[in-house]
């Protein structure tokens, strides 16, 4: 296994339609790739204004213009993309928000369903109910890389450590979430939620935000972050587009882990 990766991340305002979006996605994957990335993460739902009555107007197949374009661009860049997410519509007719990654020849390698779906409504803040128009996923999803198994989760899935502990049960010693906090929940709980759900598995976590655009009807927080198994903030953006590549050291999981070995001090037998 290789100890040491280098990490992308794309913060980018989702464009007015999806064409532009793709193609910004594009170059931006182009610059991370020059920055020697082996993962572009891409943040959640970077294509479609995010509001539920866009889902099913977006939504693809698996198979779709979307999916075929991320892989093209994984293949041609030679990085692992997570592609963000995209709405996805199953042969039923359900629509999903999933997220894609590709290896670097562009075949998919995992594809997440955000399980948890964004319903609530915080008064004098932020209302929204995805599951007005979303289906929630049913399982927890890791992948294996040659720098071993990474997680891999949507947004309000941060919420839920019962999640997490299942892809770290499945060997993650890294978790990708592209997310789109707002601003009434982001300063109040995203670097909070981040660095909980790192130190308390002793994992490398990053979560890829939207950039902020104050035309839109849902504004993201932004500040997409790196945190590290120490639970410390490696990097944290601002509000505008950034690419922002950093180097992870992986044998931090283990040494972290030796020095503090809380999964080891588990008492199952008692919960
Ligand atoms: O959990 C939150 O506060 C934000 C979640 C969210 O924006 C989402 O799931 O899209």
């Amino acid at each position: 296994m290789k100890l040491s990766c280098k990490v992308s991340m794309i913060q980018m305002r989702v464009r007015k339609t999806k064409e532009d979006s793709l193609l910004t996605a594009g170059e931006k994957i182009k610059t991370a790739a020059k920055d020697g990335a082996d993962f572009v993460i891409l943040p959640e739902m970077f294509t479609c204004p995010y509001e539920t009555e866009n889902f099913p107007i977006y939504a693809e197949d698996e198979n779709g213009e979307s999916v075929r374009r991320l892989s093209s661009a994984a293949a041609e860049n030679h990085v692992y993309l997570v592609g963000g997410s995209l709405p996805e519509r199953d042969d039923t007719g359900k629509v999903y928000n999933t997220s894609f990654v590709f290896d670097r020849e562009g075949r998919v390698i995992a594809k997440h369903r955000k399980a948890h779906l964004f319903d609530i409504d915080i008064k004098g803040g932020q209302f929204f109910k995805e599951s007005d128009t979303l289906t929630p996923g049913d399982k927890a999803t890791v992948f294996s890389t040659e720098f071993g198994m990474i997680g891999l989760c949507i947004c309000y899935d941060i919420r839920f450590p019962e999640l997490f502990r299942r892809m770290v049960e499945d060997g993650a010693n890294m978790v990708f979430c592209p997310a789109a906090f707002n601003r009434t929940t982001g300063p109040r709980h995203w670097e909070l939620l981040f660095r909980s759900r790192a130190v308390d598995n002793q994992i490398f976590v990053a979560g890829v935000s939207p950039a902020a655009d104050e035309s839109a009807s849902y504004i993201a927080y932004g500040h997409s972050i790196l945190v590290s198994p120490w639970g410390e903030i490696l990097y944290e953006a601002e509000e505008d587009e950034t690419v922002l590549t950093k180097t992870i050291d992986l044998t931090e999981v283990e040494r972290a882990r030796e020095q503090l070995p809380l999964l080891k001090h588990r008492r199952k037998e008692i919960y």
